[in-house]
This record gives C-alpha cells, sequence and structure tokens, in this order.
C-alpha cells in the first residue's frame, strides 16, 4: 500500500520570524499524528531551509523540501543553488517542474529531465509536477498534454530512479485560484498518468508511485480528494501557510 505524502509549498512566502512559527507548529501539531500512514513535507524558501530543519529535527514522518534546484553541480552559475548544498541543509525533496517554474522562468521539459538526473544522482527525491492550463482542459486535450510533459521529462528514468519520484498533479487553473479539481477529475487524471507510467516501466512499478494532487487543497476538500483510489496526498499552497489548515488536510489522510 503507498504511504499517503502531503507537502506544503510556501512558494516566496514568510519572513524568517513567520517561517519559523509556522514550522514549528506544523512539527508540533503534525508530531501527534505520528502513527498515522502519512508522510509530510514542509518546502520553505531556500533562506528559511536551515531553520526549519532544525525544528524538524528528528521528527519522524516530517522531512524537508526545496522548491528549485539548478541542475548544475557546481561553477559560474550566480544565483543557483546546488544538489550538494541542498543536501548539506538537511534536504530530502526537492519540487520539480513546478507550473510556475515553467512559466515564469521557462524551464523547459528538457531542463526538467536534468533537474530531475542531479536530483537522483544526488540521493534526493523529486515531486515531479504535470499539469494543464485552462485552455487545455476546455479543449478536452488535458490527458494528452500531461502525458507529454511525461514523456519529456521522465521517460529516459531507469526503473530503479522511477521509484524514488513521486509525481505532483496541478492542473494550473485550479492553483492558488480556489476552484479544485472534483475529485472525480482528480481521479480520472491521476488513473490516467499511472496508465502512463504502467506502460513505460510496467504495471507493478506504477503500483508503487504516489501521485498527489494539487491545486487549492483545504481542510474543506482534502478528505474527497484524497479518498480516491489513485490519488496519494497532496501538495498544497496556499493552506500550508495556516498551521491549523495545513495540519487538517495532513489529518485528511
Ligand atoms: O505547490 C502548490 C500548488 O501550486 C498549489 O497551490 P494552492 O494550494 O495555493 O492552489
Amino acid at each position: 500500500m503507498r504511504t499517503k505524502l502531503v507537502a506544503g509549498n510556501w512558494k516566496m512566502n514568510t519572513t524568517p520570524e513567520e517561517g519559523q512559527k509556522l514550522a514549528s507548529e506544523v512539527v508540533n501539531m503534525v508530531k501527534d499524528e505520528l502513527n498515522r500512514n502519512v508522510q509530510v513535507v514542509l518546502a520553505p524558501p531556500f533562506t528559511h531551509l536551515h531553520q526549519v530543519a532544525r525544528l524538524i529535527g528528528d521528527a519522524k514522518n516530517i522531512s524537508l523540501a526545496a522548491q528549485n534546484v539548478s541542475e548544475h553541480e557546481k561553477g559560474a552559475y550566480t544565483g543557483e543553488i546546488s544538489v550538494s548544498m541542498l543536501k548539506n541543509l538537511g534536504v530530502k525533496w526537492v519540487i520539480i517542474g513546478h507550473s510556475e517554474r515553467r512559466e515564469y522562468f521557462g524551464e523547459s521539459g528538457q531542463q526538467l529531465a536534468k533537474k530531475l538526473d542531479a536530483v537522483l544522482a544526488g540521493g534526493l527525491q523529486p515531486i515531479f509536477c504535470c499539469g494543464e492550463p485552462l485552455e487545455v482542459r476546455e479543449s478536452g486535450q488535458h490527458e494528452g498534454y500531461v502525458q507529454r510533459q511525461l514523456e519529456e521529462s521522465l521517460f529516459h528514468l531507469s526503473d530503479e530512479q522511477m521509484r524514488k519520484v513521486v509525481i505532483a498533479y496541478e492542473p494550473i487553473w485550479a492553483i492558488g485560484t480556489g476552484k479544485t479539481a472534483s475529485d472525480e477529475q482528480a481521479q480520472d487524471m491521476h488513473a490516467h498518468i499511472r496508465k502512463q507510467l504502467a506502460g513505460k516501466w510496467g504495471e507493478a512499478l506504477a503500483q508503487e508511485i504516489r501521485i498527489l494532487y494539487g491545486g487549492s487543497v483545504n481542510p474543506g476538500n482534502a478528505r474527497g480528494l484524497f479518498a480516491k483510489p489513485d490519488v496519494d496526498g497532496g501538495l498544497v499552497g496556499g493552506a500550508s501557510l495556516k498551521s491549523r489548515d495545513f495540519t487538517d488536510v495532513v489529518k485528511s489522510c
């Protein structure tokens, strides 16, 4: 059985003080949930990684993620952060290919493939994001669109590498809009993604891979989404900035 995973992506939010308060509240609240079959990941901004790592300490089932990473190992890449730098800070996960990185920073499927390689070679785990814009959904082309995103960035991975990947399906029209995909829309796309994985890596491996849903997840809709058979947790933005809301989402697993 796949262990549910809930990741909080803080994006470019919180001062160091706010981040410290948020992380300590979440760690304290989530620690009580340790007996549950759920893994929690916190993705604060780069500048807060060190302090959030200290607050997480050795809390079981809670780990640290970065929101991005360079595909390069080291050298003259002004402003970039490498996998080994993240590892030194206690980071275990990296979000790769968030639609905001694709749209505002021009990250291509090919570049994301290189980032995935760097993350996996460094022993970290990627949370690979995919998802279609509104016009693609409205034209009914969403399954093919997401399929191409998977093919471009993931399909070169070996079985062993793929086992380390978590996929997050985030329809762009649902991110930060308050408009969540229905439970059925999420399930249909997750089943489609799993079918693509099975076609490439085989049914057994496809059944191991966790597929998270992201896009306006909140305490009111998480339970219905997470109850769907192919929805293995969530990648949470706005609601992860409120400790009570985030913890309630975790408890929905
Ligand atoms: O990474 C998180 C997603 O972009 C979802 O953000 P949201 O929960 O604010 O819609």
